[in-house]
């Protein structure tokens, strides 16, 4: 046999017995300490990180509670919704708990929205289960073209054995809540749409303060309570609308002479729902395509106005009587019809991304088409009616601070015999003009001689 060892081995000189064994002995050695070695390296490796995973389970097993992070700009739109309503939601929950707060202004908002610090927490109890919230920024190394990235979450903590109440009620709480608020901290605005060319568009009018409110809202408390109860119902009513299968709308109509406060019912049904108003000048409309492109682009939470809407009806059913000669409203006559009306008030809003109200106005609700009236159009008809006692306290209390007085007993029988509008009776009692009549009381005894006068000329 040849033996090639020594060459392995380096030796030069042909090997005893003895040196053979020896040798074999070393390279036994030799071979343990490279299997030791790889055994150290790989295996001992596998193993401890093996068992370091195990550890970790272990304690991650024992640890009883859980995170979730909600982080700032992450996942897309609906994260970033998420985000901005858990923002809204905890600026309720912060401002008596935490100790160091930001203020953050918005565009399109009323009110600073207030938010913790960094580092900051925030505890919150929904049904007897107790979390934490905290806004945690984290630094990591970035790219190496934009550098280090901050990244922003809310960091919420609960125990485990909440997990369920937590992800599932607790949460949609909490969006729900952050929407809502959001929603009602809004600055609303006010459209109105104009031509240009063939096209009709929206345009931004003002940004809408209104101070009209259902409280101050000059009207009987029972049919006050009635509309505010619908309007609730309706503005809460996505699940119900996608149910049956509807889209997300309804048309009110409100009818009664002018002064009785049509228009403020309208402010305060956008104040109530945080809706912005988009107020159709139905003059301003070219033909039934133009109305379609108008109403087709009404966002969500929106109330689509049409004030005097027998002016509008007079307009496409009494075509033939036109004589006047004006070639715009010429062709107002000849492309927008009622039925063109029609049409898209039964087409509008398919989207059920949101509520859209619809209200109308008219001086004349004898003059309507029945067509227009019907279900589905106008869900729910408004008598707005002369000025009764019930609308005058409300009045008085408003303008005058005045809650009972003794002048109320003659008051109300002058009301129960004529007919005043609550802005007739609003304009008599406006006090604090520095006269002696401008008193509360002086307003009181005013209102009562414009009041004699209306009975003796009737
Ligand atoms: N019901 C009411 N409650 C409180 N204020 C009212 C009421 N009705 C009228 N007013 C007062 O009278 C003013 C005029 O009312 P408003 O414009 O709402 O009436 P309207 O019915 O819309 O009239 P028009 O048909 O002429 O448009 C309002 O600014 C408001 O101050």
């Amino acid at each position: 046999m040849v033996n090639v060892l020594p060459f392995f081995m380096g030796h030069q000189m042909p090997l005893g017995q003895e040196g053979m064994s020896q040798l074999g002995l070393g390279m036994a050695i030799a071979a343990s300490m490279v299997v030791l070695t790889i055994f150290q390296q790989f295996i001992l490796t596998h193993l401890r990180g093996y068992i370091e995973q195990l550890i970790q389970k272990l304690f991650k097993s024992m640890d009883p509670n859980v995170q979730i992070r909600f982080t700032e700009d992450g996942g897309g739109p609906k994260n970033i919704e998420a985000y901005a309503a858990i923002e809204t939601y905890l600026s309720s929950k912060c401002s008596d708990q935490a100790p160091r707060l930001t203020a953050k202004s918005y565009r399109d908002i009323r009110t600073p929205v207030f938010c913790v610090d960094f580092g900051e927490g925030v505890s919150d109890e929904f049904k007897g289960v107790t979390v934490k919230w905290q806004l945690v920024e984290e630094k990591d190394k970035g790219d190496p073209y934009r550098g280090p990235r901050k990244t922003r979450y809310y960091a919420l903590t609960f125990r485990k054995m909440n997990r369920k109440i937590v992800v599932g009620e607790y949460l949609r709480n909490v969006m729900e809540d952050g929407k809502a608020l959001k929603a009602s901290n809004r600055q609303l605005k006010i459209y109105s749409n104009s031509l240009s060319g063939n096209e009709s568009y929206w345009n931004y009018i003002r940004d809408f303060d209104h101070p009209a409110t259902f409280e101050t809202l000059a009207m009987e408390k029972e049919k006050k309570e009635e509309i505010v109860d619908d309007l609730f119902r309706f503005s809460t009513g996505s699940e119900y609308y996608r149910r049956i299968g509807k889209p997300w709308k309804r048309g009110y109509l409100l009818y009664g002479p002018p002064g009785t406060g049509k228009s403020t019912m309208i402010a305060a049904m956008a104040n109530l729902l945080s809706y912005d108003i988009y107020d159709l000048e139905l003059t301003a409309v070219l033909c039934n395509a133009n109305l379609k492109q108008l109403l087709n682009r009404i966002p969500c939470n929106s109330i689509l106005v049409i004030e005097d809407i027998d002016c509008s009806s007079k307009i496409t059913n009494q075509r033939e009587q036109n004589n006047e000669g004006d070639e715009k409203k010429e062709r107002i006559f000849e492309k927008l019809t009622l039925a063109g009306l029609l049409n898209c008030i039964d087409g509008l809003f398919s989207a059920n991304d949101g509520g859209r109200l619809m209200v109308f106005t008219t001086n004349h609700v004898e003059l309507l088409d029945s067509a227009l009236l019907r279900s589905g159009r106008m869900d729910k008809h408004i008598e707005m009616p002369y000025c009764g006692f019930e609308a005058f306290k409300i009045l008085a209390k408003n303008y005058l601070g005045i809650e009972d007085h003794e002048l109320f007993v003659r008051i109300e029988g002058l009301l129960k015999e004529s007919s005043v509008t609550p802005a007739d009776v609003a304009e008599n009692l406006i006090a604090g003009r520095g006269k002696d009549e401008d008193s509360g009381e002086g307003c009181l005894k005013k209102l009562i001689q414009v009041l004699e006068k209306k009975v003796e000329g009737k």
